[in-house]
């Protein structure tokens, strides 16, 4: 598959673009005609650089608003089109990108469009380019590929084909079947971009929203398997307009636009394996690595300044103390199988307090064969002789991802720590959530590399509202339930001991029962308003006694047609919390009606801790 990206999707100045794109391993770029023109780069230089980068400029764009208009304007539009033909020809381009007229069409007679689009060939084809036609999804007249394609069709020109783009097919909800109708010489160019499923016009959709593929729900492996199902071969470009890519590095996005198409690239594969009558296909698309959804989550890594408060509150919570890492700076503590390694930041390096997460797979060997086709960045460490090695992986907000081999009880590592666990019953037998804080302008890429790096599936993204601000929240989680990872939004600005966004969630199998052991061993739960309990109240038929208890150990309280939830939270350490959390029955959410009340009450406690305001 050739890769190409559109240098509207990066930000900087068009030399910064294209070192990125260069830099990530792509193949070719569009330009973008504004970042042209504000360059103060000759055409001639543009070429030059992008020879040396080793990138084809793969199109020009865009053309706009040329057809279907009145003859004064033709004249006026064949006009303007010589003079970009003549810039083509500069920096070496062979294909421009016309959109749909938005503006000036007159008429949306499909012959006159041809004709006109005719004209246009004939000019391209004395400049030795091509033309190739894009249905905006905004269009005037031409708003489906099927309509450019039939005019296309009339038009029969062999410097006029069509450009494919996924966002104005499946922003519209048309069926992308018919693609397999085109002739793979008439489809020109193909540009990639998903996107969230917002319902909102389309414009603004298109113009602010767009996501690389496997960050929204456009189902782009369908897309791309009657693609391929012609027999084109061109490059496969990705357009992504985006607010937040405009702002952040370039270096970043460009990697993880690589690895959205590489993801791509297996999806199509596992499409067209999955779909009877594949056609003989030219461009290969080759499946990633298959691995299961981790089956365990191994532990988790808290760095956090106050451990002597995070050891107390542990031990509140019935977890028991290995003791210090025989040769790192870092201790263990367990109960069933949630295992939490404990340890001050390290100081060489900004790190979030959720600091890595190890799990256990299949074949950590094939895990990370998958990860790093797919761009992660690689970590290896072994601090001793004798030393479990850790193998893993960076994701973009910095924390890291450790692959261990499942099927053990006990890790290997665990003996590495001073005292084995003890013998009683626990009421803690696992980590049931993560809520990983998300920096802003890594969002989007942190749900693309749990989903693609792990096989995780997105669930839709939820707002919750706290006192401060929205949090943005997604959750990423294996069919089966066991690895659930929460993505939380940061918002550029926002303080993250305002708003919280990490934390850790265990799964016991007695809340009640634990509050109250907690409780006799010092523990003070968040406390959660009397108003909450008559609200719960309300809108369930609680039986009293039970309502009672929850009010009076601070749980919470959630339930749907599958089953029932209780949970409660302890204060934060620095910016982060824990949850201890029951699910009866078959209940599988995570109570987000609660989430509010819980963000008020910690934003409230915090007033208390540090203004002074009375509780
Ligand atoms: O938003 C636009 O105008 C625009 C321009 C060029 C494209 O290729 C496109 O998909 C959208
Ligand atoms: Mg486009």
């Amino acid at each position: 598959m050739r890769t190409s990206i559109a240098t509207v999707c990066l930000s900087g100045t068009l030399d910064q673009k294209l070192v990125a794109a260069h830099e990530a391993g792509f193949d070719g770029v569009e330009i973008f005609e504004p970042d042209l023109v504000a360059s103060p780069d000759s055409p001639e230089t543009i070429r030059t650089r992008a020879e040396e980068l080793g990138l084809s400029l793969d199109l020009y764009q865009p053309f706009r608003d040329f057809e279907g208009v009145g003859p004064d304007l033709l004249e006026r539009n064949l006009r303007r089109a010589a003079a970009k033909f003549t810039l083509m020809n500069r920096l070496g381009i062979e294909t421009m990108l016309l959109c749909s007229n938005v503006a000036t069409a007159r008429s949306g007679d499909e012959q006159l469009a041809a004709a006109q689009l005719r004209e246009l060939g004939d000019l391209a084809e004395r400049f030795g380019v091509r033309v190739a036609y894009e249905a905006l999804a905004w269009g005037r007249f031409v708003d489906s590929y099927e309509q450019a394609a039939r005019i296309v069709r009339l038009t029969d020109h062999p410097r006029v084909g069509v450009c494919l783009d996924s966002f104005h097919i499946l922003s519209k909800g048309h069926n992308p079947e018919a693609i397999e109708t085109i002739p793979a010489d008439k489809i020109f160019f193909v540009q990639l971009a998903d996107a969230p499923l917002l319902s909102m016009d389309v414009l603004s959709w298109s113009r602010h929203h767009r996501l690389f593929p496997g960050e929204g729900g456009f189902e782009l492996g369908a897309f791309m398997g009657h693609l391929v199902r012609t027999g084109y071969d061109g490059p496969i470009s990705l357009e992504i307009f985006n607010d937040t890519f405009r702002q952040s590095d370039p270096r970043a996005t460009a990697v993880e636009a690589r690895r959205s198409l590489r993801w791509l690239e297996h999806e199509t594969a596992l499409w067209l394996g999955a779909s009877p009558g594949a056609r003989a296909a030219r461009m290969s698309a080759s499946a990633l690595p298959a691995v299961e959804p981790p089956a365990e989550v191994n532990y988790l890594e808290l760095r956090a300044d106050a451990v002597d408060d995070m050891r107390a509150l542990l031990s509140q919570l019935g977890f028991h103390a290995h003791g210090r890492h025989r040769t790192k700076a870092v201790e263990l503590w367990s109960q069933g199988a949630a295992r939490i390694i404990v340890g001050r930041p390290e100081s060489d390096r900004p790190q979030p307090t959720v600091a890595g997460i190890g799990l256990s797979v299949v074949s950590p060997e094939t895990a990370m064969r998958r990860a790093t086709e797919l761009f992660a960045p690689e970590i290896l460490r072994r601090e001793s002789a004798g030393d479990e090695p850790l193998v893993g992986v960076r994701a973009p907000d910095g924390s890291e991802v450790f692959f261990g081999a499942e099927g053990e009880t006990e890790p290997n590592w665990v003996h590495e720590f001073g005292a084995p666990a003890g013998e009683d019953t626990p009421v803690i037998q696992r980590v049931d959530h993560v809520n990983l804080a998300q920096p802003w302008q890594h969002f989007d890429a942190g749900v693309l590399f749990f989903h693609s790096v792990l096989d995780l599936r997105a669930q839709p993204s939820l707002e919750v509202a706290a006192p401060v601000g929205l949090v943005r929240s997604q959750v990423l989680r294996s069919a089966d339930g066991v690895i659930r990872i929460a993505l939380n939004l940061v918002p550029s600005g926002a303080d993250p001991d305002a708003i919280l966004p990490q934390h850790i969630a265990f799964a016991a199998s007695d809340v009640l029962g634990l509050a109250r052991t907690a409780r006799e061993r010092g523990f003070r739960p968040l406390d959660i308003p009397a108003n909450y309990y008559d609200d719960i109240a309300a809108r369930y038929d609680i039986d009293p006694a039970l309502l009672s208890e929850l009010k009076e150990l601070n749980v919470m309280y959630d339930r749907d047609e599958s089953g029932e939830f209780l949970h409660f939270y302890t204060p934060p350490i620095g910016t982060v919390f824990l949850e201890v959390v029951e699910r009866r029955d078959g209940y599988d959410g995570y109570g987000a009606l609660n989430a509010p009340v819980r963000l008020a009450a910690q934003y409230q406690q915090r007033r208390v801790a540090t203004e002074g305001v009375s509780a």
